[in-house]
């Protein structure tokens, strides 16, 4: 399709009040729709069903899926030059007020670490600017073109919202037997090279995430492999970024139960994982709902064609169907409410952690986002 019809589609879609969600792989050109054709709210429970899932930080709350049955998919290719949107190059203020809440609200946290409680809890705030008449598209398309290496989406549903986000994380990508997880944080701001110092206190609250995922999937995986700790440019900041590949030993894995395993991973939530979530719950003065929540494409077959060498030729007949899940955290994210953007921002806190530097880490954050209002 090309791309004026594949966002005429969609602008009539969302004109129609009628669920969707648009999306792009990481460092891929192929820009996916799935319009679904009802204004149900679906809910999977068992995370078997086969569609576009949205799922929020609080595990109490379902997991939103827009499945193929009853969805339309179209598909676009979007090349950078498409961009024909300039960017506009307006200011942002904030408040004190706020800024004092998160550094409250930081120092708590460091005084519940200090005192043994936890290890590490990433705290986060809800920032409100002033959204008016702007094509939401155009947002997209600014996101598409400036955060190629990041998982970019737009999804809508009537009854929830509107949100868009560029993020940079993977949660966990299987496909048949194959998973992939990723162990991402630690921040820093980026300022022209991939080679630079990270201090002690990244270090340890990137590890403390890898170690978390390697001790609840060890006794289901195997061929389990650990790529070194590497840094990664997300937009304007560098991330501490470890991958962790292998093999699930059975066929009949459960998909639920080692995705809320997983979710919310010391990346968004903390350790140990229930303390820290109480602590978010009763302390941070908003609501995340769907931001450091996960979502993207569940169960969707995939046709697979063999490569193409001289042992396989008489393998290049046959394309294989092959089941892939590919999750995202939502993180880099805002929700559209009418004339305002709700950006939602956060980082890990340990014991070394600065109230002020990490309420400066926020300011950082949210800028990936303001960026492309
Ligand atoms: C919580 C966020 O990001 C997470 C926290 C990070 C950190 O504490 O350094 C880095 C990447 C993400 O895992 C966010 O972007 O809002």
């Amino acid at each position: 399709m090309v791309l004026d019809d594949f966002f005429k589609a969609v602008a009539q879609q969302y004109k129609n009040k009628l669920p969707f969600v648009i999306y792009r792989k990481p460092n891929t050109l192929d820009v996916k729709g799935m319009l679904q054709k009802d204004t149900a709210l679906h809910i999977t429970e068992d995370f078997k069903a086969s569609g576009f899932v949205f799922a929020p930080f609080d595990d109490k709350f379902p997991a939103i899926i827009l499945p193929v049955q009853y969805s339309k998919q179209i598909l676009t290719t979007y090349k950078q030059s498409n961009l024909n949107t300039s960017y506009s190059s307006k200011t942002f203020n904030t408040y004190d007020k706020e800024k004092n809440f998160h550094i409250n609200l930081v120092k708590k946290g460091i005084n519940l670490i200090k005192k043994g409680e936890l290890q590490k809890v990433v705290l986060s705030r809800k920032e409100t600017v002033a959204f008016q008449n702007e094509d939401i598209f155009s947002i997209f398309q600014k996101l598409l073109a400036t955060y190629t290496s990041a998982f970019v989406y737009c999804w809508y549903h009537p009854e929830i919202g509107l949100w868009l986000g560029a993020t940079p994380e993977t949660l966990l990508k299987i496909e048949d037997r194959n998973f992939s997880i990723m162990a991402l944080a630690g921040t820093q701001n980026y300022n022209g090279t991939l080679n630079v110092v990270w201090q002690n206190k990244e270090i340890k609250e990137q590890q403390f995430v890898t170690d978390f995922i390697l001790n609840n999937i060890k006794s289901r995986v195997e061929n389990i492999k650990v790529s070194n700790v590497e840094t990664v440019k997300a937009g304007n900041l560098l991330h501490l970024r470890t991958l962790i590949k292998g093999r699930l030993s059975s066929q009949n894995f459960n998909l639920k139960k080692l995705l809320y395993d997983l979710h919310p991973t010391p990346a968004v939530c903390g350790l140990p994982k229930a303390l820290a979530k109480t602590f978010i719950l009763e302390n941070e003065n908003y609501n995340r709902t769907f931001y450091t929540g996960f979502l993207g494409e569940l169960n969707i077959e995939a046709t697979v064609t063999p490569r193409t060498g001289k042992r396989n030729i008489e393998n290049r007949a046959y394309a294989l169907k092959r089941k892939s899940t590919q999750l995202y955290v939502n993180l880099r994210c805002m929700e559209i409410n009418g004339n305002e953007a709700f950006i939602y921002v956060g980082g890990g806190i340990t014991d070394t952690s600065n109230p002020e530097s990490e309420w400066e880490e926020t300011v950082s954050k949210s800028m990936v986002v303001k960026k492309v209002l």
